[in-house]
């Protein structure tokens, strides 16, 4: 069967193909296949309306009352939102119970603020060092050496091979007595590799200390289950599978035998007990909510409530199923298509053992494949180019067809063709 007849009959035979439709395609009709939705998710159709009611009704019809009170429902207004929308992708998206998960800032803020909270509580205990990996995303490891010299604190930093990905067998071999926190990725950002997120919790719990989850590229891809691993803390991305469009806030989660215990840094008026009282000296919010700082990005979270609208609506695990066979058809088109040119796959090959996108090295054929990715896009196929040499394919399961991928693909292997 020829490539075209197998992407068209995965689609015929995909039930989530419909989902696609709700998104807001036609406002980019240059762009033919969108290959970066792991970056930047897709508008949904809904998000448009969403917004213009939010600031007619909402902002406009409630002014300064909508913090507090929602004259609609007769319950607390804004102010409720952060915790809201939280429990909400707690329930949705982390397999986390109620109270633990907030909606706030960005990844890199909410991250400093956690990686801060379980070092500080356990410098007092004698505890100085953080674990993590060299493949995790830069602005984890900056926050890393940022806190590192701040508070004192030694780095102590686990060799990944990035194919390879981080292992519950490196960890256990890397925390001991000293450590305070180790933190990782759970799906790596360049090849896709998808951690075994309970067995490497474990493996630092072995150790007496608490593990820090970076969600971001499995949020709405890959299904989670953090209070079941026993996680201590998580955070990630709004903008990606959850599409809540750039610069969407972060979640962060801070497992409830934590409360009260671990104390985030940037004390604001928002993460008191009582924000209205303000009275004199700051005394944290007993819960989850200790992690807001300032007020919070409440019209940036309409979009986003939209995405968990939706993928509350299909489910994680059907979402699962089709990334799963979005990545197989990748790697199918892969293997028969660029492999022969010299590509190479930088992301595993046991569906298991990935999350939802697949990265092209051009490897030992010597081509720029940041000026392939130049190239596509002006084509109006939109993968993203990660250092070294990576075309990263991006598979959002909702909006993304496999007859996109196979597009996107033949559009590589032409240009791969002829350099
Ligand atoms: C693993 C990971 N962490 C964090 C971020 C980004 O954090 P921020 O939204 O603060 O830029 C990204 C992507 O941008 C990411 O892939
Ligand atoms: N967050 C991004 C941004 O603000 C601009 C451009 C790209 C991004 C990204 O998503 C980077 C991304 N997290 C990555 O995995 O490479």
């Amino acid at each position: 069967m020829s490539l075209t007849d197998r992407a068209a009959e995965l689609d015929a035979a995909d039930p989530l193909a419909a989902h696609r439709d709700e998104f807001l395609l036609e406002a980019a009709p240059a762009v033919t296949s969108y290959l970066d939705g792991n970056s930047l998710g897709r508008p949904l159709k809904a998000t448009p309306a969403a917004l213009d009611a939010f600031v007619r009704a909402e902002w406009g019809g409630r002014l300064i009352q909508g913090w507090t009170h929602d004259a609609q429902v007769g319950e607390g207004g804004w102010m409720d939102w952060p915790t809201d929308l939280g429990d909400r992708i707690g329930r949705v998206v982390l397999g986390a119970g109620p109270g633990q998960t907030v909606v706030a800032d960005s990844t890199t803020v909410l991250f400093y603020k956690l990686v801060r909270a379980a070092l500080d509580h356990a410098l007092a205990e004698g505890r100085d060092e953080i674990v993590a990996d060299t493949d995790n995303f830069p602005t984890d490891r900056f926050v890393l050496e940022g806190v590192a010299a701040e508070r004192g604190a030694t780095l102590r930093w686990i060799e990944t091979d990035p194919a390879a990905g981080i292992s519950a067998a490196q960890v256990a071999a890397a925390v001991g007595p000293r450590t305070a926190l180790a933190t990782f990725s759970h799906v790596a950002y360049r090849s896709g590799h998808l951690a075994d997120g309970p067995a490497i919790t474990a493996a630092v719990h072995d150790a007496g200390a608490l593990v820090l989850w970076d969600l971001s590229h499995s949020a709405g891809s890959v299904p989670l289950a953090l209070d079941a691993w026993g996680a201590d803390l998580a955070v990630g991305c709004t903008y990606k599978y959850l599409n809540g469009g750039p610069g969407a806030p972060a979640f962060a989660y801070l497992a409830r035998r934590h409360h009260g215990l671990l104390r985030q840094p940037v004390q604001g008026w928002m993460g008191h007990a009582d924000p209205f009282a303000m009275g004199q000296g700051y005394r944290p919010d007993p819960g989850v909510r200790q992690l807001i700082s300032g007020t919070p990005p409440i019209v940036a979270m309409v979009p986003v409530r939209a995405g968990v609208d939706q993928l509350e609506r299909v489910g994680i695990d059907a979402v699962r199923a089709k990334s799963t066979a979005l990545t197989s058809f990748a790697l199918e088109v892969a293997d028969e298509l660029l492999v022969p040119h010299g590509v190479t796959v930088a992301t595993p090959r046991e569906p298991a053992a990935r999350g939802g996108h697949v990265t092209l090295r051009a490897g030992d054929s010597g081509r720029d494949f940041r000026q392939t990715t130049a190239r596509l896009w002006t084509e109006g196929v939109v993968p993203d180019f990660r250092t070294p040499d990576g075309i990263r394919i991006g598979l959002a399961p909702l909006s993304t067809s496999f007859g996109e991928v196979l597009d996107g693909l033949l559009a590589l292997h032409r240009i791969v063709e002829n350099s």
